[in-house]
């Protein structure tokens, strides 16, 4: 009997989203998942909750005839554990604070940055070559760390936002347009916070501008409620939305490892050509790019509007801020 010769996704953060991150993996069969994350301590027990949540994955791909491996390990804050990183094609860090209600994602800035630290220097060191994909929050700022700690090239880092902004206006347009979403071609970039820019100029449905197909009071709406998509989810379930923030990942795995060649909206750093046409320097914050084998590909560069070149402005002053203060607070 021989191994398995499949890639590997590790996942840093077992806790919501990166559970559904190793359970969408595993149903597509694109890798074998590793799931790393610190024991729990309920009073005098210790649970290793990241190796049952693994063995039960590993379990449902049986149920499901998928036939990949799915291993848990457990690791510490100080960042002991992470061996099992050797190998990985792909890293993604999950691992964070959430935003409870009321709370902005920069308020999770100063607990998550040292989180990390540690799992950056662990990636490092244990996996130099792959190529990683932050999720936690704020997460144009903390992938702007991970690459300045993990001082991998800037084409095998990248954070997700944007792919999830993009599918929220999407389901808010496709609801509104009743109208299939692969219909539906629309962008959503600069940074993962209040100050995002649903691109209204390149968006359509099936060719036609949305501007023309919907009133510009509802399209308005619907761009208000695309910027502030994932609060909605947070005051109604009290924690933060993993199923759609699990996908959006998996899209991006799935492009990196199939070499697909996609275009989709990232956080990525901007630097040379890319940061003279958006006008920002060294940062981390979403842009459309080319997502391949070698990570970020190409940087697709869009003209803006007037107007989205006002909202792109403060989209960049929001995570310049962020990067700032960890800056001066020597976290990076
Ligand atoms: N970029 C996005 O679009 C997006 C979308 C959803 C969530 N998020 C962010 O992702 C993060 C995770 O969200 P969630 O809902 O999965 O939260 P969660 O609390 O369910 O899971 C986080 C997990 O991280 C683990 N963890 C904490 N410190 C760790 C450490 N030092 N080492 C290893 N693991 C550690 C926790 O034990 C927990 O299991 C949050 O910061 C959230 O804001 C970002
Ligand atoms: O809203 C959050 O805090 C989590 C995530 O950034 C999201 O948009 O769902």
């Amino acid at each position: 009997m021989g191994e398995y010769k499949r890639p590997v996704v590790s996942v840093v953060g077992a806790g919501n989203v990166g559970e559904h991150v190793a359970n969408l993996t595993a149903i597509k069969e694109l890798a074998n998942v590793r799931m790393f994350d610190l024991a729990r301590k309920d009073g005098d027990k210790t649970y290793e909750i990241v190796k049952g949540k693994a063995l039960d994955i590993k379990q449902m791909a049986s149920a499901i005839g998928c036939d990949v491996e799915v291993e848990g390990y457990t690791v510490t804050a100080e960042g002991d554990g992470y061996e099992p990183l050797e190998g990985s094609d792909i890293v993604v860090v999950t691992a964070g604070f959430p935003r409870r209600p009321g709370m902005s994602r920069d308020d999770l800035l100063s607990k998550n940055v040292g989180i990390i630290r540690t799992v950056s220097e662990r990636i490092a060191q244990y996996a130099p070559d792959a190529i990683v994909i932050v999720v936690s929050n704020p997460v144009d700022v903390l992938t702007y760390a991970a690459l300045k700690l993990t001082g991998f090239p800037s084409n095998r880092v990248m954070g997700m936002a944007g792919v999830l902004d993009t599918a929220r206006f999407k389901a808010f347009l496709s609801m509104e347009l009743k109208v299939s979403v692969k219909n539906i071609n629309a962008y959503v970039l600069g940074s993962h916070g209040d100050d995002m820019v649903p691109l209204l100029s390149v968006s359509n449905v099936g060719g036609e501008p949305l501007t023309k197909l919907i009133p510009e009071n509802k399209l308005k709406e619907i761009v208000e409620r695309t910027k502030f998509g994932g609060g909605e989810i947070v005051s109604l379930m009290g924690t933060s939305a993993y199923h759609a923030p699990g996908a959006s990942v998996v899209e991006m795995v799935e492009a990196v490892l199939n070499d697909k060649k996609e275009i989709a909206p990232c956080s990525v750093y901007l630097e040379g050509d890319s940061a003279v046409h958006y006008e920002a320097e060294d940062i981390c914050i979403g842009v459309p790019v080319k997502l391949g084998a070698h990570g970020v590909e190409e940087i697709i560069k869009l003209d803006f509007t007037e107007e989205e070149k006002e909202l792109w402005k403060s989209s960049v002053s929001s995570v310049k801020s962020g990067i700032e203060r960890i800056k001066e607070l020597g976290l990076i």
